[in-house]
Order: structure tokens, then C-alpha cells, then sequence
């Protein structure tokens, strides 16, 4: 049974994106900085995460009300202990087109086989340089490029479909991005230039340290000429561009210059279990306890179908439209939600 449902924007509810840990190995300035994410941060307590029980359920309820991608996300998900056999859980439920993970890569290496046999479609690894010296302090722990390339080069071997994502930042790693297409043109593997957000309430975030992507693409057409290709599907939120006279391609995310608001279909669950509905929202709504007490499914999914019903959010729009004059507010972490 299948009952889609729309906001107040009419968007559809199509992708659920699954924080399973709010913690991570690495402290990414830009995302979890050290200075903030100390040995003191109150990270979740275990009691707190949803078990793969209940994302299991809460799954097969988005399923049936439309959801078909589901991403697994952090924290760094990996660090969450048996993961694959939630990806096992998962992809029982019906329904379920695609299972991606988005992953720092650092215990990828270790983990892609399982993750694979347990019905994992593809992952997408973060990689933000190809220098040790930039990648260890961007990351904030000193971990070394190759550990990360050895984990894309495991999950590529066990049969994972392979992205990576890396975020550019004037001034930080813009010397990286012709290095980097360069490299993964050569490998095979399609790299997106993400642009720097103003996510969270702790990064620190200024305008003139994005990088437009319009400039990236300007930058590596000059060497390796590009063309526009058409989207895969509604709502895709990378721009995609084909080397020219090759299959190989790179895309572009760039919700600050250009922002998809108006086709975003994803709704955010976080590990502790609330729904948000936008990466830049103040509230979720909690679906843990509604669990833990007991209501049914047609509950839960009443409840979801309201909160999707309500929804108003276009942040990324909105920023786009009065930046200097946008009103403070008080967001989610990235690292609580998952990007
Ligand atoms: N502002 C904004 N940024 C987003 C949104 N979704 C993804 N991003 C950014 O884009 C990055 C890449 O997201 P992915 O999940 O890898 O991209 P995707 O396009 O959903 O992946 P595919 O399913 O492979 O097409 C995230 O880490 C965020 O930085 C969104 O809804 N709003
Ligand atoms: C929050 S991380 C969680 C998953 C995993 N730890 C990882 O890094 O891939 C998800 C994605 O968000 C991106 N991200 C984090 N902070 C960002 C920011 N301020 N602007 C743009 N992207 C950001 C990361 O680069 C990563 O690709
Ligand atoms: S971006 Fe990913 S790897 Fe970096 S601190 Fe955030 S959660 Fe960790
Ligand atoms: S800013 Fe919010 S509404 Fe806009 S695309 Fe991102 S998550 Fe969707």
C-alpha cells in the first residue's frame, strides 16, 4: 500500500537519511571542531539510539508512505558497532530501492565486504584533499589520505558503487581540486565538489570562504574540457558534468550559490530519533518515545504524514535570496543528523 505524501510545498516524501551515531574519529573543522567536540561533549548514551529494531520499523512505515532511498549516515557510521547487520535489516524491508552510506572511509577498508553482503548498494566517501599534510589538519586528527584511499579501493573491489564527496573552502583546499579530478578522472569514480555550508551553529561559517561552483567548473574546463549531462532523477542534488568524449563524470552541489529547495524530498532521522526536515531545522519531531510507547504503525505513520504535511522548509532558498540580512537561528548539528 502505498500512500505518497506531499508537503506544503508539494513535494513528495521520497528519501529517508538515517543518522545512526552523533560521534566520529575524525574532528572536521567545519563540522565537528575539536575545540567544541571535546573529551567533554555529551554525545547520545547508548540508551538514547534508536536500536536497528526500531530504524528497521521506522523504515518499512517511510517505505510505506512513498520513501525508496534510504542513506546511512553519522557521526561517522561506521564507528556504530554491527552496522552491516542493520544494513541486513533494511534490506529486507519493502520497498527499498537503494541503500547508500555516507562514510569518512578511515574503517571502510575493514568493513566493505560485510557491508556488500549484507546488501549495501554503494557509498559515498568523503575526501577533501589528497595532500597528508592538508587532509590531517582538515580532518583534525592527522589521519593519512592513503587509509582513506585504500577504503575506496575496497568498497570499489567488493562491488560497492563509489561517489566521493569533497568540500571545498577557499583558502583551505581549493589548491586540491584540480588534483583531485585528476586523480579520480584516472580511477573511475565520480567526484562531487560540495559547497562549503553554514551548518550547524559552530563552524564558524563566512560567504567568502565558498567556493562557487560555477569557478570549479570554469577551473577544470580549462584543462579537461566538461559537458552538462541530464539529471538521473527528480530532485538530484548534484549538477552533473561529463568529461568530454569519455563516460566519466563529475557533479557540482551547490546549495549555496544555486539552491534546490524546491525539489528536496528528504526527510532526516536522527540517531536519537526525530524526524527533521531540513538540514538547517531548529526542532525535530521525536519518534522515538511513540515507539517505545507502544503506538502502531498507522500511529507512527499518521504522525509522519503530519509533520511532512507542515513542512515549510527552504533554508538553503532563503539564504540565497538575503544572506546579510538572514535572521540567526538556532540549527541542528551536521554531525546530529547527517548531512
Ligand atoms: N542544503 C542541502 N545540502 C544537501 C542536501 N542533501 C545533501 N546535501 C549536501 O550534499 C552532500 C552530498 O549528499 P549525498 O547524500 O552524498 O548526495 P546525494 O545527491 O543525495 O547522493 P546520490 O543519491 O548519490 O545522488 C551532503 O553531504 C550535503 O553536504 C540537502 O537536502 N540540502
Ligand atoms: C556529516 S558527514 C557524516 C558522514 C561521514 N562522517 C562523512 O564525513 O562522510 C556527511 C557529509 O557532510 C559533509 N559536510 C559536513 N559539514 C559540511 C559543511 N559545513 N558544508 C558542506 N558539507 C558538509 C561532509 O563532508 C560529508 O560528506
Ligand atoms: S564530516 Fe563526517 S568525518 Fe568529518 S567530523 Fe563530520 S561526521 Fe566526522
Ligand atoms: S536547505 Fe533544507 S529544504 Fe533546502 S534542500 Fe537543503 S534540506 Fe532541503
Amino acid at each position: 500500500m502505498n500512500k505518497q505524501v506531499f508537503d506544503s510545498q508539494k513535494r513528495p516524501l521520497r528519501d529517508l537519511r538515517i543518522s545512526v551515531t552523533d560521534k566520529c574519529n575524525f574532528r572536521c573543522q567545519y563540522c565537528m571542531p575539536a575545540e567544541i567536540f571535546g573529551p567533554d561533549y555529551p554525545f547520545l548514551p547508548q540508551h538514547k539510539l534508536l536500536t536497528f529494531e526500531e530504524i528497521t520499523r521506522l523504515t518499512s512505515i517511510f517505505t510505506s508512505m512513498g520513501v525508496e532511498k534510504i542513506r546511512i549516515t553519522g557521526g561517522e557510521p561506521l564507528m556504530r558497532r554491527n552496522i552491516a547487520d542493520l544494513i541486513g535489516m533494511i534490506r529486507e524491508v519493502e520497498g527499498v530501492r537503494d541503500i547508500a552510506m555516507t562514510t569518512n572511509g578511515s574503517l571502510l577498508a575493514k568493513h566493505a565486504e560485510e557491508l556488500k553482503r549484507a546488501g549495501l548498494d554503494r557509498v559515498t566517501v568523503s575526501l577533501d584533499s589528497l595532500d597528508d599534510e592538508r587532509f590531517g589538519v582538515i580532518n583534525g586528527r592527522g589521519y593519512r589520505v592513503s587509509q582513506i584511499l585504500q577504503g575506496i579501493e575496497a568498497a570499489a573491489e567488493a562491488g560497492l558503487g563509489v561517489k566521493i564527496n569533497m568540500v571545498v573552502q577557499r583558502g583551505v583546499n581549493d589548491q586540491d581540486i584540480l588534483p583531485m579530478a585528476r586523480y579520480f578522472r584516472e580511477k573511475g569514480h565520480i567526484l562531487r565538489f560540495i559547497e562549503f555550508m553554514d551548518v550547524g551553529n559552530s563552524n564558524g561559517w563566512k560567504l567568502d570562504q565558498v567556493v562557487p561552483s560555477r569557478e570549479i567548473i570554469q577551473m577544470i574546463h580549462s584543462e579537461m574540457p566538461l559537458e552538462p549531462t541530464n539529471p538521473n532523477y527528480y530532485g538530484e542534488v548534484a549538477s552533473r558534468y561529463r568529461y568530454v568524449g569519455t563516460d566519466q563524470e563529475i557533479g557540482l552541489i551547490s546549495s549555496v550559490t544555486q539552491a534546490f529547495c524546491s525539489t528536496c524530498t528528504r526527510a532526516r532521522l536522527s540517531a536519537e530519533g526525530k524526524m527533521y526536515n531540513c538540514l538547517f531545522a531548529s526542532n525535530g519531531e521525536d519518534l522515538r518515545e511513540p515507539l517505545r510507547e507502544g503506538k502502531s504503525d498507522e500511529e507512527i505513520q499518521e504522525m509522519i504524514r503530519s509533520i511532512w504535511h507542515r513542512r515549510d522548509d527552504r533554508y538553503s532558498e532563503e539564504r540565497l535570496k538575503n544572506t546579510p540580512g538572514l535572521p540567526k537561528r538556532n540549527k541542528v548539528e551536521m554531525s546530529h543528523i547527517g548531512g
